[in-house]
């Protein structure tokens, strides 16, 4: 991709390693703001052709988002390009990131991988060995082997591009978008992968981790109430966006509500009240459903089926109440198993 810019400038090396400092191994830039906005130019129309390229509705990959997140972005240039000014041939994004995954047996397992959150090489280039030259650096630079990575809802070039260069074809089915590959499991100390429970005992649920595509998605989708955001039931969606905040950046999250003064319970009250205590512990069990309920409203596949249906029992048929009968029931009501 050409720039009116200076690439080989702004770019030393054939594959530059930015970081949420966007200069951490390009010396050049580090201190000069003007160069920074060059790179940070650079990062955002990279990050919109891959949105293009993916038919993703905005851009994963920005300068911003690059800044608020601790991801490593590898871009690869090409020096001859541009009249020797140099071309950008394409970038590759990763990161670590927590998720619920469930193993060949359907066990959850918790689990902090390296993740290959964007990845793109210039439509005029593609199938030219550019992005195996990238996806290769980074492996090498990260210490990692391919298997023991998880893929952020991977293309299906870039599946075909996993399959044929590191002979990834089987994937272990997963409830999120995440795929990972078998012997991803295999290869791990027990303290890389923590087998979770999926209801915690105060009714408080471990969400499946959202993938970068998802939130995407996630802010365009209409739900029925009380999981419409800015609805009056502002403590549901706010309950519910803390199943969100694992796996996705801070920027991203709704903004946060007391549940005690949401709730409507004066925070001045003692703790120590039998009152108070029963409320708290009322008031735990009913988040709890509404978490669950809101977790099962976002896994429906194309028929509107509930695919936690086995694992959230009793969230079908408060959600399908909930389709039928959008505002009849108040925000207790809502709370209270049906
Ligand atoms: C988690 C994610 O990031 S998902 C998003 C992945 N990105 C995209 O889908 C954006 C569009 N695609 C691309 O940018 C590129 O095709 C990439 C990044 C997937 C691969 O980069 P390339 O430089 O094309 O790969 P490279 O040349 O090293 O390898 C070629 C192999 O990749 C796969 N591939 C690349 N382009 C295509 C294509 N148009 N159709 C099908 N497979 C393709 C094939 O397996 C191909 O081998 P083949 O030519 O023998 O069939």
């Amino acid at each position: 991709m050409e720039f009116s810019l200076d690439i080989n400038h702004l770019f030393p090396e054939r594959v530059s390693i930015l970081d949420h400092s966007l200069v951490a191994e390009n010396r050049k830039s580090a201190g000069r703001p003007d160069l920074l906005v060059h790179v940070a130019t650079v990062i955002d129309e990279m990050g919109r052709a891959s949105a293009k390229a993916q038919q993703l509705t905005a851009p994963i990959t920005s300068a911003s988002k690059l800044q608020s997140q601790r991801h490593h972005l590898y871009l690869l240039k090409d020096r001859e390009g541009n009249g020797g000014r140099g071309v950008v041939v394409g970038f590759l994004k990763v990161g670590c990131k927590k998720l619920f995954l469930l193993d060949r047996q359907g066990a959850h397992i918790e689990a902090e991988p390296l993740c290959v959150l964007d990845f793109y090489v210039a439509e005029n280039v593609q199938r030219h060995g550019y992005g195996l030259e990238l996806f290769n650096f980074m492996l090498q630079h990260k210490g990692v082997e391919p298997v023991l990575m998880a893929y952020d809802r991977p293309s299906p070039k870039f599946l075909s591009f996993l399959g044929k260069h590191y002979c990834l074809t089987q994937s272990v089915p997963q409830v999120n978008n995440f795929v990972v590959f078998e012997g991803f499991f295999l290869n791990r100390t027990a303290a890389q992968l923590r087998k979770t429970p999926l209801k915690k005992p105060e009714g408080d649920i471990k969400p499946y981790s959202l993938t970068e595509r998802d939130v995407v998605h996630q802010e365009q989708r209409v739900l029925p109430w009380p999981f419409v955001p800015q609805s009056p039931q502002r403590l549901v969606s706010s309950l519910c966006s803390r199943s969100h905040s694992v796996g996705s950046s801070p920027s991203r999250a709704p903004p946060r509500v007391n549940p005690v003064s949401a709730l409507g319970v004066n925070r001045d009250q003692s703790p120590q009240s039998p009152l108070i205590e029963r409320c708290r512990v009322r008031r735990t069990s009913q988040q709890g459903l509404v978490a669950r309920c809101s977790l099962y409203s976002r896994h429906l596949d194309s028929r509107g089926v509930g695919l936690l249906d086995g694992q959230l029992p009793g969230c079908h048929l408060f959600y399908s109440h909930l389709c039928r009968h959008p505002r009849t029931m108040t925000p207790a009501a809502a709370a209270r198993p049906p």
